[in-house]
């Protein structure tokens, strides 16, 4: 690949043409390695300011938007850091088609393998299950083998286990291809949003990591037409739904083959050379002294800092670090409480409520659901350098919380409006179930074993029966008017797991003000926070830890929400979510830092206060700057007290 380079030396601007070849590309650049080598400061010394010092000399000299325009001067073209994002968010593509296409894909699997509830739930859960553990295991992988080889393998997986998936002749092949691509996402997911905020100028690097966040949001619409589409396919249609997610793991695993390694990762691994040429080469050849000094100072640093033992035990036993990781683990863990995994899962429910009776048609308003996530994570993309990473995710928690009781207050006038079991069909084979049992729709559709067939006068709801639910098929019922489904021609309509209501409109209106308050800010910023604010030593482990939680906590809410439902009804459980949101935003305006426009070896600094004051600003916590002479860190600011 052609590739030319600028570099200042010494005021001296050399321009050299050479050939960026696979493997021993760097070495060819040896020869003008050592030339800027050379210019490197002899004797450093450091000097230690605060950031209110360093707020101070930026006021005097450049406001904070000068600043900003002076480095992206500086960083010259960002083109090739958009073909590493491009390439890397093809992880985060995967991340939402393997997730999101399941649930169209299940639709034809139960019916063609005839697969019993369990077995339909654990090839669902086991994906996210084995996302939980090996975005774990990730951390470890990034920091021995780096963010290259981690994103090369997790494509690898991807490639994989969409092989399996489309050949599969049974559920145990089907079982394992899951598993196959979940072991992908979990690695992708916490690798991605490291790798790309590592080589992004600090001015693109919020826009860029929550791009990652749009591939997701991508991934599930795409996956969600794709359902679509093939659903029309019901012999072999799912194969093509879950084979097709090989092509841009293909495409990934073949872009990487050509794009480099993190010039932070080489550089914390001594790999100085090459860490500088990579880094010359991302910021299009302009001079990356400053950039290249910052880095390296600050892992001389950490070095000081980091002391001994497993990364883990480090990070927990060093304040600003642990602080940094509650931060993070706390961000993902409040945005899987508010309910996004089942808000999505849910809104094709949602979407039947409001009188949406035919499958297909259902299927394309969950892609209408889908879309409205990607389009709101668009926003996200856009403001999240504008307005910073507090003020985004602290509008959308709140705002996601009150969408929550929006979504609440709907079903709680919808259940007050429940209509009653009017019909008692005399049939023996029901005098066992528990279904009859039940006097109005509500509680007949909160168990999962029963549904609600009636008939219509007008708008009123008559001649109305709660029956055992087909366990085959849940669009049907085991007996009695019901056993075809939904049948409008004979006036007979089947509800499972919702019930027939004119407050639907309220609920769906919670719906899509959910979507737009959560999916700009809740659902990018744990991410594009996460991958910023850990010191180089510890962001693996801490980007692993932090992703983990998240897949944790994404399979308690979705395993538990029928549980919770069925204990505390749908709006207890709605509103038990945006109280958990509530709590989140308390979380966010005490804890969380603004870190746009900052330089990663900047923001480490923001947690060596207290950490309830974090979100306050004006910490007085230590910042490097590299001098003459040796390290000096004032430590009796580093207070250990939260
Ligand atoms: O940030 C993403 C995004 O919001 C997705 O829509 C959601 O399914 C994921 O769980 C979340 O991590």
């Amino acid at each position: 690949m052609g590739y030319m380079a600028f570099v200042n030396v010494d005021h001296v601007m050399i321009s050299k043409c050479f050939l960026w070849d696979l493997g021993d590309h760097v070495h060819k650049l040896q020869g003008m390695e050592e030339l800027i080598v050379d210019r490197r400061v002899e004797d450093e010394r450091s000097l230690i300011k605060t950031p209110s010092d360093v707020q101070a000399d930026n006021q005097e000299h450049d406001s904070p938007t000068s600043t900003r325009q002076k480095r992206s001067v500086q960083h010259g073209s960002p083109c090739f850091v958009y073909t590493l994002a491009f390439f890397s968010a093809l992880g985060g593509f995967l991340f939402g088609y393997d997730t999101g296409v399941v649930s169209g894909a299940m639709l034809l699997l139960k019916r063609e393998m005839n697969l019993s509830s369990l077995w339909q739930e654990l090839l669902v859960s086991i994906t996210v299950g084995a996302a939980a553990i090996s975005s774990l295991a990730g951390g470890y992988l990034n920091g021995l083998y780096g963010r290259r080889i981690c994103i090369l393998l997790a494509s690898f997986i991807f490639s994989a286990g969409g092989i399996i998936l489309s050949v599969a002749h049974n559920k145990e092949v089907l079982l394992c291809g899951r598993l196959t691509v979940g072991l992908g996402i979990g690695i992708a997911s916490m690798t991605v949003p490291v790798y790309i905020a590592e080589v992004s100028p600090s001015e693109l690097r919020g826009q860029l990591v929550t791009i990652n966040t749009l591939f997701i949001t991508g991934g599930q619409f795409v996956a969600s037409v794709v359902d679509g589409a093939f659903s029309y396919l019901p012999h072999d249609g799912w194969r093509y739904m879950l084979g097709l997610s090989v092509v841009p793991a293909a495409l990934q695993f073949l872009g990487f083959l050509f794009l480099p390694e993190s010039p932070r990762w080489l550089l914390q691994k001594g790999d100085t050379q090459n860490a500088r040429l990579v880094l010359s080469r991302i910021r299009g050849g302009v001079n990356v002294d400053e950039e290249y000094e910052s880095i390296r100072s600050s892992i001389e640093e950490e070095k000081i800092d980091a002391g001994e033992g497993p990364v883990l035990w480090r990070i927990l036993t060093f304040a600003p670090a642990r602080r940094a990781l509650i931060v993070g683990c706390g961000l993902q863990m409040f945005q899987q409480l508010s309910g996004i995994n089942t808000v999505m899962y849910y809104s094709a429910t949602i979407l039947q409520m409001s009188g949406v009776q035919d499958d297909q048609m259902a299927i394309w308003l969950a892609a209408a659901t889908a879309f409205t996530n990607f389009l709101f994570t668009l926003v996200g993309v856009w403001l999240v350098e504008r307005v910073g990473r507090r003020k985004l995710t602290l509008g959308s928690i709140l705002g996601t919380a009150a969408s929550l009781m929006v979504l609440a207050a709907g079903f709680l006038l919808s259940a007050q409006a429940s209509p009653p079991v009017t019909f008692h069909p005399n049939d023996p084979s029901l005098h066992n179930s528990t279904c009859i049992t039940y006097g109005f729709c509500e509680s007949c559709m909160l168990n999962p074993d029963c549904g609600f067939c009636y008939g219509k006068n007008g708008t009123a709801v008559v001649e109305s029966s709660c029956m055992p639910v087909d366990t085959a098929n849940t669009e049907a019922a085991a007996a009695g008017r019901c056993s075809n489904g939904t049948q409008e021609s004979l006036g007979v309509f089947w509800a499972y797991n919702y019930c027939p209501t004119s407050y639907s409109w309220i609920v769906l209106l919670g719906l899509v003000l959910y979507l737009a308050f959560f999916a700009p800010g809740m659902g990018p910023m744990p991410w594009t926070v996460n991958s910023e604010i850990y010191p180089l030593w510890a962001r693996s482990t801490g980007n692993a830890c932090s992703a983990g939680v998240n897949w944790i906590c994404n399979v308690l809410v979705s395993l538990t929400f029928l549980h919770v439902a069925q204990y505390l009804t749908y709006y207890g459980a709605f509103f038990l979510y945006s109280g958990l949101a509530l709590l989140g935003f308390v979380f966010v305006v005490g804890c969380l830092p603004e870190t746009k426009g900052l330089r990663l070896e900047e923001i480490e600094s923001l947690f060596g206060r207290q950490l309830c004051s974090c979100g306050a600003g004006g910490s007085r916590s230590v910042l490097y700057t590299r001098v003459n002479g040796g390290n000096y860190r004032s430590d009796e600011d580093v207070t250990d007290d939260e």
